[in-house]
Formats: structure tokens, sequence, C-alpha cells
């Protein structure tokens, strides 16, 4: 069959068409059939195009080369190639090809377990790939990541990594990157210490994968399973996987993938007490790794070989091995290798009986197992931490959105409050001011009132109670004290013919004009009121006959200049006038008046327009 393929591969070589992508595809799909003879065929292209200086073409052999000695572990080799590969290609301006040397790259760094650089070296092709907007490599450098993720026990990133390559791969159906995945998905549950389901992924993966194409992916599965099946303690089921795994890596020579299942055939000899024969299997598996510079592996190894070595009772070896693996150990940060090399230590301290020291490692081995189981916890805790933090987000969120709804409500109803004070202020107010007018306009009317009921309407002078009370007032005080006292009666002379000659209003005119006559020409101390229709009454404190007859001639001079509307000026307004003066048997003010009504009938008598003096 090797012949065979070897003879197409050069069946086509004078019309193959080393520009086409497909060509270069083809070449590197026949690595998982026959490795060796992809090398071959690579070198022999890279030679041919190095002569041509055809640099392009030069570097897709390079590439394929590379991939197939990573595939056959000739690492050192394969580094040169990428080395060489990445420091030309960027010339060559192609992203396809750069991914490719870096994903050889990066599988390189995987099998020799640094697992850091895979990480950085993965993200760094991830965004190559994204740039070219490739979902295959995509998927391919997320996985790759994710590998590097876990085996450094970044568990949680590198299950998101690979459910995101899952997805991918899903969508462009690429059952081989799925096949890879589940693989991962199934190395995260044994890191977990889930042996079960570990199991289960990797027995889905192998339903993925078309084992008779692809030997290198089954050998592996079958491979992972029989470790598991060591770590359940099912040895015969372990022993019969890593049989059939061994048999596909010796159909395909493939050297690492002999010496892997040699080691863990180591460790089932090394399990049942066979412990030459766990030396056999050693001595077949580490020159192979110490040879491709799997640290990993080496460092897996000399802890069995120093077991077996402690087993076979050369404690001092063994203890000096152990010892002298201390860093490395501590370099694969891996619970179950650090455990079981705790273990080995205290162990070997105790065969060499320095019990002191076992002691301690016992110590350290429990104290190791403790924080792992409490790891394991928190990693499962992790996602219960999440939701519960997420639930409680939600929780926060809802009480902020209640206490925004109170906060309004508070306001609303301190809006509410404020307009509700107002309102009662206003209406406060405005019945304040209401009861004032009211108030405002009763003390008016009150007083008008008052003022109508002591005034005459039509002139605002004092009515007859008002002028007869101030003079029954006045005439007690001059009884009591002694003094003058005099009182007129004045009428209007001919009032009728006004009224009847200018009208009532032209009548009115002479009352008003008459009572403001009066007023300008008595004293402050004198008071004059109407009595009647055109009839006044003078009250004069302290006068003397001199002083009517002043007051009468004064009174009749101011009316005599006055303008009266209504009244011709042509036409006389007078006034006749009777005077009496107080007698000391007058028992109270109407016996003056009677004597002044008496007078005032002279005047007129007389022809009016005069004063006439009562008899004293
Ligand atoms: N315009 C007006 N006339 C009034 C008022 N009160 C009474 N009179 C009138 O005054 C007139 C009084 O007339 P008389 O009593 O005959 O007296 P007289 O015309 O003044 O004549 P003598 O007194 O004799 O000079 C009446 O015609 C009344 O109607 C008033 O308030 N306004």
């Amino acid at each position: 069959m090797l012949s065979t393929l070897f003879i197409s591969l050069h069946s086509h070589a004078n019309d193959e068409d080393y520009q086409s992508k497909e060509y270069w595809q083809t070449l590197a799909d026949r690595i998982k059939e026959d490795p060796n003879l992809v090398i071959e065929k690579a070198l022999s292209l890279q030679q041919k195009f190095t002569q041509e200086h055809q640099s392009y073409n030069e570097l897709q052999a390079m590439a394929v080369l590379s991939s197939a000695l990573v595939a056959t572990s000739q690492f050192d080799h394969a580094e040169t190639v990428i080395n060489e590969g990445l420091a030309r290609v960027d010339k060559e301006g192609s992203s396809m090809l750069k991914m490719r040397f870096l994903r050889e790259q990066i599988l390189l760094t995987h099998e020799r377990g640094q697992w850091q650089q895979v990480i950085i070296l993965s993200s760094h092709a991830l965004v190559l790939a994204e740039q070219e907007n490739m979902p295959q490599m995509i998927a391919h450098f997320l996985h790759n990541r994710s590998r590097g993720l876990r085996a450094s026990s970044q568990n949680q990133q590198a299950l998101a990594d690979m459910l995101a390559a899952y997805q991918i791969a899903k969508a462009h159906d690429m059952r081989l990157i799925l096949a890879e995945i589940v693989n991962s998905i199934a190395l995260v549950h044994q890191n977990l210490g889930q042996f079960d389901e570990a199991i289960h992924y990797f027995k889905e993966a192998l339903t993925f994968i078309d084992s008779d194409k692809d030997k290198f992916g089954t050998s592996i599965l079958l491979y992972n399973i029989g470790t598991l099946y060591i770590h359940k303690q099912d040895l015969a089921q372990a022993k019969e996987y890593l049989q059939q795994s061994l048999a596909l890596s010796l159909t395909l020579n493939d050297e690492i993938g002999i010496a892997y299942v040699h080691s863990q055939l180591a460790t089932i000899a090394y399990n049942t007490g066979d412990y030459q024969r766990a030396l056999n299997h050693i001595e077949q598996s580490l020159p192979v790794f110490e040879q491709a510079k799997i640290y990993q592996s080496i460092t897996l190894g000399k802890l069995n070989l120093a077991k077996v070595t402690l087993a076979q009772g050369d404690h001092q070896t063994a203890l000096n091995m152990l010892l002298a693996l201390e860093n490395d150990i501590a370099n694969l940060n891996n619970d179950t290798h650090s455990k079981g090399y705790l273990l080995a230590l205290a162990r070997s301290y105790q065969k060499s009986r320095l019990f002191q020291q076992a002691s301690e490692q016992y110590e350290a081995a429990i104290a190791h197992i403790e924080q792992t189981a409490s790891k394991n916890n928190k990693e499962s805790l992790q996602k219960i931490q999440t939701q519960m933090n997420i639930q409680h987000e939600q929780q926060k969120t809802e009480l902020l959105k209640k206490e925004n709804e109170l906060q309004k409500q508070r306001i609303a109803q301190q809006d509410l409050r404020q307009k509700l004070v107002y309102l009662v202020a206003s209406t406060v107010v405005a019945l304040i001011l209401v009861i004032l007018v009211i108030l405002f306009q009763q003390i008016r009317s009150r007083r008008k009132f008052i003022r109508l009921a002591l005034s005459d309407e039509l002139t605002g002078a004092p009515n007859r109670r008002n002028i007869r009370e101030k003079g029954a007032v006045m005439f007690s005080q001059a009884k009591t004290n002694a003094t003058e006292l005099a009182v007129a009666v004045i009428d209007l002379d001919n009032f009728k013919t006004i009224n009847d000659n200018f009208g009532h209003e032209a009548g009115d005119n002479v009352l008003k004009a008459f009572y403001q006559s009066c007023k300008q020409s008595i004293r402050a101390s004198d008071n004059i009121g109407r009595i009647g229709g055109e009839e006044w009454l003078l009250i004069m404190p302290a006068a003397s006959e001199q002083n009517i007859t002043d007051a009468f001639k004064r009174i009749r001079q101011t009316l005599s200049q006055q303008q009266i509307a209504g009244v011709p000026s042509t036409h006389p307004v007078t006034f006749s006038m009777g005077a009496a003066a107080i007698k000391p048997d007058d028992k109270k003010l109407d016996d003056m008046i009677r004597r002044a009504d008496s007078a005032v009938y002279k005047a007129k008598a007389q022809g009016r327009d005069q004063l006439t003096l009562a008899a004293i």
C-alpha cells in the first residue's frame, strides 16, 4: 500500500498543478496514511523549488514537510523547518501559509508540554484566522488553545473555547475537528477526575472518525480510554484498550505513540506488582520521550522508574531520583501526578527509615489531596456561584426598580402634599381677603348707616335728631356751667318759588349751598343741622347777641356770593333767622327753640331776609 501511494504521488509529478490549493491539500491529507512518504515527497519538492527559485511553492512544500515531521514526532527537524518557514512567510504575504506553519508550531509546543506557549501561539493564530474569516482554522485554533488551557488546568476557559470550537465545527460539519473537540471535552472531565464521563466522550469521539483512515487519531483515543481505565483501577479493560492502541501505533510506526502505550503498560505492571515488566516498559518508552524532548512524559517516566526502583527495594536510589524530580513535577501542574509523587516520596523516606521526613511528606500529600478536592469543588461551585451572582444581580435590579417606583410615588405624594398646602394656603388667604372685604364693606356700610342715621342725606348736614341731641348736650353744659347759649331757627325764604320756578333739583342745590355757606360762616364750636324741609337749627354756645348778628351777616354774605346750579344769579336766595338766648327759667332745649321759632315767624312777617331776636 505504501508503494502504491508513493507511485501515485510520483505519477502525477509531471502534470501537477503546484499553484492549486488542492494539490497541497491532497499531499497534506496523505500524512495520516503515510507520513514518511509525504516527508520524502515534500523534501524533493522543496529542493526542486529552491533550485527554481520558486519561493512560494518552496514554502508550500516546507509547510507540508513540517506537518509530516510533527506527525512522525521528528520535532527538532520540524522546528527548524517551521522557524525558517515563519521567518520567510511574511515576505510572501500569505496568511494561509503562515497559519499552517503556526498550526505545526502549536502542535510541536503541545507535544513538548509547553502549554503557555500553546495558548499564546493559538491566540495569535486565531487573530489571523478571524481576519481571513476561515471557520475551519478558527475552530482549529480555538481547539488548540483549549488544549493548552486544559493542560494547564484552566478548565473553565478551556471549556469556553471548546464550546465555541464545537459550534463552528458543527455548523460546518467538520467531523475530524468535532472528534478532536469531543476528545478534549473528555480530557476536561478527566482533569476533573470524572473518569466515567471522560470514557463516555472518548468513545463518542471514536464514532466521529474513520478508524481505517485515521489510525493515528484512533490510536490516541484508544490510548486515552486505556489510561482512564487505569485511573478506575479496571486494569483488565485498560490493558485491552492499550493493546489495541499499541497495535495501531505499530502499524503507523509511530514511535511516540508506542512509547506512550509502554509508559501506561508500565503503570499497569507496577500496579500488579510485576516490577520487572514495568521496568521493561519504562525502558521502551523513556528514551523515546527523551529523544523527542517530551518533558511531561520524561518526568512521568522517571517518576514511574523511581517508584519501581523503590518497590524493588533500592530506597536510596529511589529517594535520590524522586528528590531530583521535585521541580519537574511541580512544573507539570497536575494534581494526580503531584499526589503520586508526594506519596512515593513519603514511602521512600519511610523505607529509608527517615520517619520525620516521611511523616512530613504524608502530611503534604494529604494537604494536597484536600486542596485538590476543594479546587474541584470550587470549579463546579463556580457555575452555581455565577448563577447565584446573576440571580443576585437580577434581584438587585428588581429592588432598584421597586426603590425607584417608591421614590417616584414619594415625589408624587410630596408634590400632591405641596399642592394641597398651596391650595389650602391660597384658600385661606382668599377666605381672609373675602372676610376682610366683607368686614370692610360692613364697616363701610355700618359707617354709612351711622352717618345716614345721624346726617341728612341730601346735604350731609346733621339731621333733626342729631342736631337736637347735640343741642341738648350743649344746653345742659350751659346750664351746669352757667354759660351763655343761643339757638337760632333758620328758614329759607320763598323756597317753594325756587322749586316751582327752577325745579326741585335747583331747590336741592340751594339747600346744599346753604349748608356749605353756614359751615364756612359759623365758629368751630357752633353746630348747625337740618330739622325740616328748608328749616335749620343753629346752636351757638357762649354766644352773645352780637355773635348771633355777626353769624347771620356772615352766612348771608357767603350765601349771596354762591353760584348755585339751576338758580339764576339774578334771583336772590335769602333766609330768615329767629334767635333765642338761654334764660335761667329754661328747663330744656325746646324752651329755647320755641322762642326762636316765634322769632323766625316774626322775621317772615316783617318781610323776610332778616334776623329777629326773641325777647330775653
Ligand atoms: N327742593 C326741595 N324742596 C323742599 C325740600 N323740603 C321741602 N321743600 C319744599 O319747600 C317748600 C316750603 O314752602 P313753604 O312752606 O310754603 O314756604 P316758603 O315757600 O319758603 O315760604 P316762606 O317760608 O313763607 O318764605 C315746599 O314747597 C316744599 O315742597 C327739599 O328737600 N328739597
